[in-house]
């Protein structure tokens, strides 16, 4: 089964478009897990277990464990996954981007080492930085276009032939690219007119859109911008907002996790079919 395929199931199977990130940040842990050695584990199984009927993707991002060289915990809670949730894609968040034979080195990484569903890589080396994750058949990969930081439009809105720089990548990925069908794209939340402009672009090419919740990002615009002719077409991201919804020494965290990743999925719902 690829990537588009599994996610199109959990988007189905759960009737969700919430993609929840998994951010571990230690210092906004629950007291009761801290100090603890398996603490990012700990953490994470607890969140996936409480969200995983309302999401349609898991998406760890790399940084925050291998700054602690907490790799190992990483493998472990991808392979809880593919365990337990096996119907829910997990997106590797890791933004790479190198020469050909150094990006083969991280699509093993991703793909091996991690088992991840798709990552998420950078544009800016060209195609040949691309093309060796699509050796992975059954993988996805997921391009940054139009990222939710302000700072995305220092390069990202630059002049190219009458166009923003985005727009570019875009259509550069969806026609030219996408030899197998296994491409996606990140727009930011932040932005739903940028979200409209690519969705024209690229078809029914899933979007991954982070930028909700903890950034702002307004749902209802997002949705409306960025759906699919068939009311799908997004992975939308929330992290922090979900991860720690709780007060540090208050409510259960899983339950307050649970709690906002059900409003956000209900919110996109109702936009989605408004
Ligand atoms: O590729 C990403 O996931 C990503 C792209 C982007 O443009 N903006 C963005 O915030 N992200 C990631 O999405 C997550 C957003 O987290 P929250 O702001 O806590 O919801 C973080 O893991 C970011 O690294």
């Amino acid at each position: 089964m690829t990537f588009i395929d599994k996610l199109s199931a959990a988007w189905t199977r759960n009737d969700s478009l919430l993609c929840v990130g998994l951010d571990p940040d230690l210092a906004r842990f629950p007291a009761h897990l801290q100090g603890q050695p398996d603490a990012i584990v700990q953490f994470c199984k607890a969140i996936i277990d409480a969200t995983a009927d309302l999401a349609c993707a898991f998406k760890p991002q790399i940084a925050y464990f291998a700054a602690l060289g907490a790799e190992d915990q990483l493998e472990q809670i991808c392979a809880y996954l593919r365990n337990h949730y096996p119907h829910i894609p997990i997106v590797l968040d890791a933004k790479r981007g190198d020469i050909g034979a150094t990006a083969h080195q991280y699509a093993r990484e991703a793909f091996e080492r991690y088992g991840a569903d798709a990552v998420t890589v950078n544009p800016y080396m060209g195609f040949d930085s691309v093309e060796p994750y699509l050796e992975w058949a059954d993988r996805g990969v997921i391009v940054l276009c139009r990222t939710s930081n302000a700072g995305g439009s220092d390069l990202q809105f630059l002049d190219v032939g009458g166009r923003p720089l985005y727009q570019h990548v875009a259509q550069l990925v969806a026609e030219k690219w996408n030899r197998n069908g296994q491409l996606a794209l990140v727009v930011g939340a932040t932005f739903p007119d940028e979200i409209a402009q690519v969705r024209k672009l690229v078809g029914d090419m899933p979007l991954l859109i982070p930028g909700v919740g903890a950034q702002g990002g307004d749902v209802e615009a997002t949705v409306k911008a960025g759906r699919s002719a068939d009311g799908a077409g997004m992975m939308i991201n929330s992290s922090r907002a979900i991860l720690y919804a709780a007060p540090q020494d208050g409510e259960d965290f899983a339950a307050a996790a649970r709690r906002v990743a059900q409003e956000t999925r209900d919110a996109i719902n109702v936009a989605r079919r408004g």
